[in-house]
């Protein structure tokens, strides 16, 4: 079982420095990306809802058009945890492979 405790603030300044792209907003952490189109960015969105399912861990997503923007905070913890920044690295990677940026 994965560790869920919340991170401390040094910890979370570590892991946002490997996270370009990713700011904090209070108890969350969020990036925005541009799709090429707005079906592309539909299909990053059912990307990310398999890894969100795979983790059990669940982005809030915002679309309008070709932007996309997801926050990321572990809701049960009140705060965040590895969970947050291990998905933040997940869409990372499935944005790129969707050609958002
Ligand atoms: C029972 C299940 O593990 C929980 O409800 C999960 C589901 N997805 C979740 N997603 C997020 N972002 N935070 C949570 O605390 C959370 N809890």
């Amino acid at each position: 079982m994965a560790d869920r405790s919340r991170l401390d603030e040094a910890a979370i300044a570590e892991r946002l420095k490997e996270l370009p792209g990713w700011s904090r907003q209070g108890e969350e952490i969020r990036r925005e990306f541009e799709a090429p189109s707005f079906p592309a960015g539909i299909e990053l969105v059912v990307a990310v809802a398999g890894a969100a399912e795979e983790a059990d861990h669940h982005p809030d997503i915002d679309v309008r058009w070709r932007t996309v923007r997801f926050a990321l905070s572990t809701h049960s913890e009140g705060g965040l945890t590895r969970l947050d920044f291990a998905l933040a690295r997940r869409i990372d990677g499935l944005a790129a492979e969707h050609g958002a940026r």
